[in-house]
């Protein structure tokens, strides 16, 4: 008989065996090359100010702030337009007093110039031409500008460094990277970034019943459902696959490739052949795992340790059991150990009823229910917590049902039965 635990006691033993996974070693990156979702190990730092040099806010004219302050619509202030200043390479002349130049949004702002009149508040109202005529050469600049509207000292010019000053941190160290990320990387000119090397995992499919995708199944044999379930699984709580394998109900043979998956791997995870069957492989090929019985459903048969030195975890070979096994045993631990945030769990108020006995909860054993957000408008806006319902049955066959849900409904172990309203804590997909 092997031991019966509950479910908190087998997540802190896999958060004990998994410890080490944490100490995460050190990738260099690309900036443009699948860093999305990936966890920065140091800080980017600027090595030059942003913006790195006054620029213009607007298009229109830069001027000496003193120059125009006595502008107004009845009476504007006229200058000399003296140059003209893109957003392109070089440095522009000082501005002498009494004068303007035109410029353009992100061109530096000349020495002497301390404002920026938009071009719509002058007599020229735009530069742009647009489409009326798009073969004829840009605006020319003009010989003088009236201005209608004066500006304050520092309007519409960008100071250098307003945004980053040069030297300090513009995405600190566990940032999870977004494109908003890259985007501020980028504009201080980072080209490659340091990052947290993902756990590698082995995905361990057992079942001499399983075949690949494109094959025709014949009799008694079915497709893998696990080791594409938890590969894609891995990758989405941050890890990476360094192997799949699918194994048949061979000890020897399931040694052999578990002995490989432990050599090349931070983690092994394996799937089947660890009920009380006669061709348990995975407890026959791992003397040296503890295996138990831990009081939910699904994903009772669970079974933890190490493969030459490697940790390793055995979920149950029924595909929803074997996902839900990631979601309760492994998710967050995989995530903390990749610098991701924990999926938080939350609170719900249950829509239907659980204990019919299409939806039953076993006594002495947490159920985790297939379960979806009820979001339709007529729900009270008053509601303590967002509504839940149960989707599809408890088997631990029903992929399709798995898929169409949102949650997993945690119902307590005392629990056989709950009401409507009744509240429960779910775990989102
Ligand atoms: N006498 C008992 N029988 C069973 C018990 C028990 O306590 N006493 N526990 C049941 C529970 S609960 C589960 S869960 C399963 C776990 O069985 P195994 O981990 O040994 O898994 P298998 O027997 O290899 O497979 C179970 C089921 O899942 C299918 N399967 C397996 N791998 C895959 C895969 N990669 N993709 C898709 N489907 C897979 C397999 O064909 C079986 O149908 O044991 C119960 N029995
Ligand atoms: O506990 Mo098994 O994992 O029901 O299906």
């Amino acid at each position: 008989m092997s031991e019966r635990v509950d479910v908190e006691q087998h997540r802190a033993d896999v958060v004990e065996l998994l410890a080490g996974l944490a100490d995460r070693p050190v990738e260099e990156a690309a900036l443009d090359q699948g860093v999305l979702g990936r966890v920065l190990a140091r800080d980017v730092v600027a090595a030059g100010p942003l913006p790195r040099f006054r620029n213009s806010q607007m298009d229109g004219f830069a001027v000496r702030a003193a120059d125009v302050a006595a502008a107004a619509p009845g009476s504007p202030v006229t200058l000399p337009v003296v140059a003209d200043v893109a957003a392109a390479p070089g440095d522009p002349a000082p501005l002498a007093p009494g004068t303007a130049v035109r410029i353009m949004t992100g061109a530096p702002v000349p020495e002497g110039a301390d404002a920026v009149v938009p071009v719509e508040d002058t007599d020229h109202v735009t530069f742009n031409r647009g489409a009326a005529s798009p073969a004829a050469p840009a605006d020319p600049w003009p010989e003088q500008v009236a201005v209608a509207r004066g500006r304050a000292s520092g309007e519409f010019v960008r100071e250098p460094g307003s945004d980053v000053a040069a030297g300090t941190v513009v995405l600190p160290a566990g940032t999870v990277l977004a494109p908003h990320h890259v985007a501020a990387a980028a504009a201080c000119g980072v080209a490659r970034i340091a990052l947290l090397a993902p756990v590698t995992v082995a995905v361990v499919s057992t079942g001499s019943e399983l075949v690949g995708p494109g094959t025709e199944p014949g009799p008694g044999q079915i497709f893998d459902a696990n080791g594409p379930a938890l590969a894609a699984a891995v990758e989405a709580a941050g890890g990476r696959v360094g192997l799949r394998l699918s194994l048949p109900d061979d000890p020897g043979a399931v040694r052999a490739g578990l002995a490989r998956a432990a050599a090349d791997c931070d983690l092994v995870l394996t799937t089947g052949g660890v009920s009380q069957g006669a061709y348990e492989v995975v407890k026959d090929a791992l003397p040296e795992v503890v295996f138990r019985s831990v009081a939910m459903q699904p994903g009772g048969p669970q079974g933890f340790g190490r493969v030459d030195g490697t940790p390793v975890l055995t979920f149950p070979g029924n595909p929803v059991s074997a996902q839900v096994s990631f979601v309760v045993f492994l998710r967050d631990v995989l995530r903390r150990a990749g610098g991701l945030p924990p999926v938080e769990r939350v609170t719900a108020v249950l829509d239907g009823a659980v204990g019919s006995p299409a939806v039953a909860s076993p006594a002495g054993k947490r159920q985790l229910l297939r379960g979806r957000w009820v979001r339709d408008a007529g729900g009270p806006a008053s509601a303590p917590a967002p509504r839940v319902a149960v989707v599809g049955g408890p088997g631990s066959h029903l992929v399709a049902s798995m898929a169409a849900a949102d949650v997993l409904i945690d119902v307590p172990a005392a629990a056989t039965t709950l009401e409507p309203g009744a509240e429960v804590a779910v775990w989102p997909l």
